[in-house]
């Protein structure tokens, strides 16, 4: 989340803890996220992570996709404790990577408002991403010919992507039965999702990007990822991490620090169907406000404002998805099987104290999703479509009216989710009543924000509307419960997006007036 903030106000979940925030029986740390940002969390947090060093061995790296604000905090936060890890920060685009070779190759935080409050923070390697391009739904890396160029001689476009499709299918298959045996498919085969490049009569040769940019194809790496920390948006992230999917496997874990839910699944769609070879996850709630202003972004964009102290709250999820009948219990052992990746990553980040991070287990933090996602599926699409700022939602009760037919909905699907049946006090933690007092709660204490979602839509970027109001209307259809105001408020600030993009795409930039007398 990379709401706009004025100043270091309050985060969502202070709000809530002062609000009524429940009891939280799947505590297993004994402290809550709203309470840690009072506090350091306590040594136990991390300690219940600790890995020995035998089986961390070399892979402390920790590779960091999505170098927006929050993705800058998370990495300048990470290099402040003293030994920190070593870090990668993989940018998206060459013009970043140019910035960061000939700027002083820093991050820099500015605390809250204050200017004189600055840290600017080195010993950061960076990288860059491998351009992913998609032609009739087949994934191409930097040295596969286009699905294009390789038409004429081998059939329609279609039919030689089909063809593309059935040998990278054919790839993956090698590559699982590769896995069983000893060697590190993640290192041995980096071209392996690609198998045109192979098998094509064309030589590969790099595409037209990496000719223009030759520098570019040397600063992709094709090196195992141990460690990633995921914090680009919702809606980019099957893209982001599809360049960098043949780097991860079994013993990597991925934590995602991200709006929304649903992402996961889709991870586990599209990018690793084989619960063998699938990395491993850990899911964040992270409530830090940080943002960069647009005139400061292009002179310096790795410059961030930390501009509201929150939390993150954690958990590594289970390999296989939620079970229908998880019970508190499961904070008793929680955390005994882990992979060393996973609990190296939990350590990293509960031991740095400007995150503010807590360990949780998985059932906790999926109620704590949820709480944001009720307050985010309020104040995100309203403040969109409307075009105001959080507090404009506030004493009209026109919108109020709104809010309530939204969360009678949203209370109806959180209260009747299988992965929640036999956890205490769900019905009165996600009543109606309760979610519009968080949903009020946040409204005021961020009213001068601007919403992620409202910058989004000014921006002319996608939205994560898929992941917040989407996921509700999603899980409603599987439970039978017809989400049709939810539906309606996606589909608006769908259009508004389409609006808007129109609306700059047909106007005319101009600095001078070209019908005037010379
Ligand atoms: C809570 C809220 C609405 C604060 O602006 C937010 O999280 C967002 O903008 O994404």
């Amino acid at each position: 989340m990379e709401a706009q903030t004025t100043g270091g106000k309050p985060t969502w979940d202070e709000v809530r803890d002062k609000d009524g925030g429940m009891d939280n029986p799947n505590d297993v740390l004994g402290i809550d996220a709203g309470k840690a940002s009072q506090a350091n969390p306590p040594e136990s947090a991390g300690s219940r992570y600790a890995t020995r060093p035998d089986e961390i061995g070399d892979r402390t790296r920790i590779h960091l996709l999505g170098t927006g604000a929050i993705g800058k905090l998370v990495a300048h936060s990470l290099r402040g404790v003293p030994n920190p890890p070593p870090i990668t920060l993989i940018l998206h685009r060459y013009r970043l990577l140019e910035a960061w070779q000939k700027g002083k190759k820093v991050i820099t935080i500015q605390d809250g408002n204050d200017e004189n409050i600055k840290v600017a923070r080195g010993g950061f390697d960076v990288e860059l991403m491998a351009e992913v391009r998609q032609q009739h739904g087949v994934t191409l890396s930097k040295t596969s010919p286009d699905v294009y160029d390789l038409a004429g001689e081998e059939g329609r476009p279609h039919e030689v992507a089909e063809q593309m499709k059935a040998l990278q299918q054919q790839e993956a298959e090698e590559r699982v039965a590769s896995q069983a045996g000893l060697k590190d498919p993640r290192t041995t085969a980096p071209d392996a999702r690609n198998p045109s490049e192979r098998t094509s009569s064309t030589p590969a040769k790099p595409h037209r990007y990496y000719q223009r940019y030759p520098q570019a194809a040397r600063a992709i790496s094709s090196s195992a990822i141990d460690n990633l920390i995921v914090t680009v948006k919702a809606p980019q992230t099957i893209a982001a991490l599809s360049a960098i999917a043949h780097r991860l496997n079994q013993t990597s874990t991925i934590c995602f620090l991200q709006n929304g839910l649903g992402i996961v699944d889709e991870m586990n769609d599209k990018l690793f169907p084989d619960i063998a070879t699938r990395p491993n996850y850990i899911q964040g709630v992270i409530t830090h406000g940080a943002n960069t202003p647009p005139h400061i972004a292009d002179r310096d964009p790795f410059f961030a404002i930390h501009a509201g102290h929150g939390t993150i709250a954690l958990s590594p999820l289970p390999k296989a998805g939620f079970q229908q009948s998880s019970t508190p219990s499961e904070g008793k052992n929680w955390g005994a099987e882990l992979s060393p990746t996973t609990r190296y990553l939990m350590r990293a980040l509960t031991r740095t104290p400007v995150l503010c991070a807590v360990g949780f287990t998985p059932t906790e933090l999926l109620q704590q999703q949820l709480e944001k996602l009720a307050v985010n599926s309020v104040l995100n699409p309203l403040t969109a479509v409307l075009d105001a700022r959080n507090g404009s939602l506030l004493y009209n009760l026109a919108l109020t009216r709104t809010m309530r037919m939204l969360l009678a909905e949203t209370s109806l699907v959180m209260r009747s989710l299988p992965e929640l049946q036999n956890i205490p006090n769900v019905n009165q933690r996600f009543s109606a009543e309760r979610l519009e007092h968080l949903v009020v709660g946040v409204a005021n204490r961020t009213q001068d924000n601007i919403s992620s979602m409202l910058a989004d839509v000014r921006a002319g970027r996608r939205t994560e509307i898929d992941y917040i109001n989407g996921y509700i209307v999603r899980r409603g259809e599987e439970l039978g419960i017809k989400c049709v105001v939810n539906y309606a408020i996606m589909q608006t600030v769908l259009g508004k997006a389409l609006m808007t993009n129109r609306e700059a795409r047909d106007a005319v930039p101009m600095e001078r007036d070209l019908n005037a007398e010379t």
